[in-house]
């Protein structure tokens, strides 16, 4: 597959700069046809890739494109001056659907894409969702774009994307507030706050290599459950507490904002 001419649009943010880096590192694009915008024109983070180029004019970059990445945040989309008809548009921002992203810029081939933190680190779960006049080529370059950062995959419709942006766009956030309730209550019981900090990002690093292994995260807790001992008291305690509301109430709360209906 050639790698087409391709236009970052907020390329130079967290999200957009993890894509665009992983996808060029991969070959799916090349540096000599990929611009980068950005509100200030320049950025850093991209000095590995020679030839790349860097503007604060988003028309042009689009024009001279033939796939272009939508990467700004959904509250900067209105101050997005660009025309994206006859191109390729991945989108990544939450909350702004298929037909929004026709009408504003003009486009038919679109997929909506929801990487999550991971990206940087190659890590995302990437589900992604199709607009009706894709043609498989468009497909496949989906595909290797958002699989050079992870793993993607399709989804039916933008209902699932919808909860999904909850699941796995906003997983990583979801995790880091249960690591970080465990750090706050070990400092309220009087351990030094370094200390419990080091002690968390290892316990986290342990538990992703463990939970990616073999067993599944419900055989883990089970064979836990089953030594009788100090994990099943405070497993019982999660249970006891309400962990399946507490979860279903967090999704639900992420999919009813990645709908738009709060
Ligand atoms: N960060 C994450 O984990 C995820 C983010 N997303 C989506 O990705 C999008 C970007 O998020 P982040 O990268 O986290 O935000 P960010 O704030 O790091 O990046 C957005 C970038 O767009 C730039 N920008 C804004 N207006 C611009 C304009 N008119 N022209 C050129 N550049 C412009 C900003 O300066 C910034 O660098 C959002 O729409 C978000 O919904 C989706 C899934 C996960
Ligand atoms: O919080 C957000 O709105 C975006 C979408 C998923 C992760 N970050």
């Amino acid at each position: 597959m050639a790698a087409p001419r391709f236009a970052a649009l907020g390329g130079g943010g967290w999200l957009g700069g993890a894509l665009v880096r992983a996808a060029l590192s991969a070959g799916v694009i090349a540096p000599a046809t990929t611009v980068v915008t950005s509100r200030r024109g320049a950025v850093d983070g991209f000095e590995a890739f020679a030839g790349l180029g860097m503007t604060a004019d988003n028309r042009q970059a689009a024009a001279q494109a033939d796939v272009v990445l939508v990467a700004v945040r959904p509250g900067d989309i209105d101050a997005l001056d660009a025309d994206l008809s006859g191109k390729l548009v991945l989108s990544v921002m939450a909350m702004v659907p298929i037909d929004e992203l026709a009408g504003r810029f003009g486009c038919r081939r679109i997929v909506r894409a929801m990487p999550n933190a991971a990206a940087g680190r190659l890590k995302s779960f990437t589900p992604m969702v199709a607009g009706e006049a894709l043609d498989e080529q468009d497909r496949r370059f989906a595909e290797a774009f958002f699989a050079a950062s992870g793993i993607a995959e399709w989804l039916p419709d933008e209902r699932a994307l919808d909860y999904f942006t909850g699941l796995t766009g906003s997983g990583p956030a979801f995790f880091a507030a249960l690591a970080a309730a465990m750090e706050r209550d070990a400092v309220a019981r009087g351990f030094d706050a370094a200390l419990a900090a080091r002690a968390i990002r290892q316990l986290l690093a342990g538990a992703a290599e463990e939970l990616a292994g073999e067993r599944s995260p419900s055989e883990l807790v089970s064979i836990f459950k089953d030594y009788r001992g100090t994990t099943a008291a405070g497993l019982t305690a999660m249970e006891e507490h309400g962990l399946d509301p507490l979860v279903r109430a967090m999704l639900e709360a992420a999919e009813r904002r990645a709908a738009g209906l709060t």
